[in-house]
């Protein structure tokens, strides 16, 4: 045994790209990845970096046409999902994997009582009688922080938070061994997003669940997850415990988005402070795509593609063994 058998998802070599009229999108670029049963990973990096389309590979809904998984293996529990028929792919989402999606707070019917929403997921996945769907349902709201008799509710009647809790406990209902969060708290204030966080930690938790949770925010990823990967135009570029990554980043691109972090006496109009931009996953650069911007450049970066650097805490760059060219 090669021990993968720890592991309930493996992505190997995952490339996905968007194929339209006029261009050839490479969102997702090689992307290897694996989490053990019960473990959770942050996936973090900017806009357009490849974040949700990872995301929408595992749970098999990315949009076709325009995406295709050109190439990789996605395992779950062993299994390649990449062959799956559609009927076993409502079974994986019917129990295996549930995703909140980003832009999740136009997912609820706004002409359908929540209540009646949810019960109708169990009844589909289920096939329990209408009264049992409604006792599980209530259940699992109180669980989350909703009172029994918002049962009959309307999503309008819902607060921003509040929605959110209904859109977790609509994840949770299918009992899923994978959760995939992407940006659950970004559009919330503050305080809500503290408390979210905490319910989401305490649900893993009960029940056992692994966990992505897709972020742009280094600070959530150190309060909900265990590891954390870095992910720049499709490719994954640092991967590690939350601990070793933040305490000593190896890759530039990860101290990068640490320096841009904004200090509470600074200006907190400048979020991000790396220089430049994203490349284009229509035109991405030979070599090491984050060299355009990055202030260690050196020949080699402008030519060739960096391999994996490490072990436990890997890095894609050249140089992101040596502490003395980073200092
Ligand atoms: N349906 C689509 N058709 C064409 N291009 C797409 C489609 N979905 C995503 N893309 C492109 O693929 C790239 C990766 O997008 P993706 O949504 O995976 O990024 P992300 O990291 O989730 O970003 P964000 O933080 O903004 O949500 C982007 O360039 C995006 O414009
Ligand atoms: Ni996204």
């Amino acid at each position: 045994m090669d021990g993968t058998l720890d592991n309930i998802l493996e992505i190997k070599n995952l490339h996905v790209h968007y194929v339209t009229e006029d261009s050839e999108i490479k969102a997702v670029n090689g992307v290897n990845l694996a989490i053990k049963k019960g473990d959770s990973l942050g996936l973090v990096g900017e806009t357009g970096a490849g974040k949700t389309t990872t995301a929408l590979s595992i749970i098999q809904l990315i949009p076709d046409p325009p995406g295709i998984i050109v190439e990789g293996e996605i395992l779950f529990n062993g299994k390649n999902l990449i062959h799956n028929t559609e009927k076993e792919n409502k079974q994986l989402r019917g129990n295996g994997i549930s995703m909140i999606f980003q832009d999740s707070m136009t997912a609820l019917n706004p002409i359908m009582r929540v209540g009646d929403q949810l019960a109708e997921v169990v009844i589909t996945h289920t096939k329990v009688s209408k009264a049992e769907a409604k006792r599980q349902v209530i259940d699992l709201l109180e669980t989350v922080g909703v009172k029994a008799d918002r049962y009959n509710d309307y999503p309008h009647q819902f607060s921003g938070g509040m929605k959110q809790r209904v859109l977790i406990t609509m994840a949770l209902l299918c009992n899923p061994e994978l959760l995939i969060a992407d940006e659950p708290t970004t559009a919330l204030d503050v305080t809500i997003q503290a408390q979210v966080l905490e319910l989401i930690k305490q649900l893993r938790k009960k029940y056992n669940m692994s966990m992505i949770l897709i972020s742009h925010d280094l600070g959530v990823v150190a309060e909900t997850c265990d590891r954390v990967a870095i992910i720049y135009a499709g490719e994954i570029v640092e991967i590690g415990t939350v601990e070793e990554v933040y305490t000593n980043p190896k890759h530039p691109y990860t101290r990068g988005l640490f320096e841009s972090i904004p200090k509470l006496e600074e200006d907190q109009s400048r979020l991000f402070q790396i220089e430049g931009t994203m490349a284009s996953p229509a035109s991405l650069p030979k070599g090491c795509y984050f060299h355009p911007r990055c202030k260690y450049k050196a020949d080699i970066c402008e030519t060739i593609s960096p391999g994996m650097q490490g072990e436990e805490h890997l890095s894609k760059c050249h140089f992101s063994l040596r502490d003395e060219v980073l200092a």
